[in-house]
């Protein structure tokens, strides 16, 4: 069919950013998902894993993995990393930034259940007095509606998906950040990201304990 392959767990984890990155650019995708150890077991034994690991993506003749990777070959072939070295540096350092803050939200999940509160808090406030306000002021600066070059990046996509992920956390969060709610709504209302945010899309639901139980149980890893 042409259309890449994507070779995941049923869950957001280290593949939404690709979903999501895929949709905005227009790119119809199809997913192979990975339900249980046989399968991920297969992809392994055919020789399909360079590191025997998942994200997974068949795409223009090639077995992609290591999530950055693949998302940084997608950017630049749909024209979402920048006019040059600069610009794809700044959409590096803002999409790195988003990850640290994306990372807590998985080590509250992980965190054993006396550390919880204490992983919750450490999300709040990373994200209220970090994270979000250097957003916020890069927008402030240069007063255009996307983060680099006054264009549609690989940032603004990622960031839109992580300000969901705040939101779903604790929507006071964002109650502060004019300008990145702006933006949330901006790159949600491109025809491309609204019709990805419809139910029913490839979209994965937020991450909860019970599907961290779940996958835990199902795989051995
Ligand atoms: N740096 C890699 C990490 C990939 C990775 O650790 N994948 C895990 C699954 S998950 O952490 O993304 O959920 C895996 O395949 N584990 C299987 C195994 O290690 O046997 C990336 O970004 O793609």
């Amino acid at each position: 069919s042409g259309k890449p392959v994507l070779h995941y767990f049923n869950v957001q984890g280290r593949m939404e950013s690709i979903r999501w990155l895929l949709a905005a650019a227009g790119v119809e995708f199809e997913e192979k998902l990975i339900m249980c150890q046989e399968d991920l077991d297969k992809l392994k034994n055919d020789g399909l894993l360079m590191f025997q690991q998942v994200p997974m993506v068949e795409m223009d003749g090639m077995k992609m993995v290591q999530s950055r990777a693949i998302l940084n070959y997608i950017a630049t072939k749909y024209n979402l990393y920048g006019k040059d070295t600069k610009e794809r540096l700044l959409i590096d350092m803002y999409t790195e930034g988003m990850t640290d803050l994306y990372e807590l939200f998985f080590k509250v999940i992980l965190a054993p259940p006396e550390e919880k509160d204490a992983a919750k808090s450490l999300i709040k406030d990373r994200a209220k007095n970090r994270f979000l306000p250097a957003f916020e002021k890069v927008l402030k600066s240069h007063g255009q509606g996307y983060l680099v070059g006054n264009k549609l990046s690989k940032a603004d996509i990622l960031l839109t998906e992580l300000l969901y992920m705040v939101e779903e956390f604790d929507a006071s969060l964002l109650a502060n950040f004019t300008l990145l709610q702006a933006l949330k709504t901006r790159v949600s209302n491109l025809p491309n990201v609204k019709k990805f945010l419809q139910p029913g899309s490839q979209r994965k639901p937020f991450p909860t304990q019970e599907m961290f139980e779940e996958m835990r149980k199902r795989f051995k890893f």
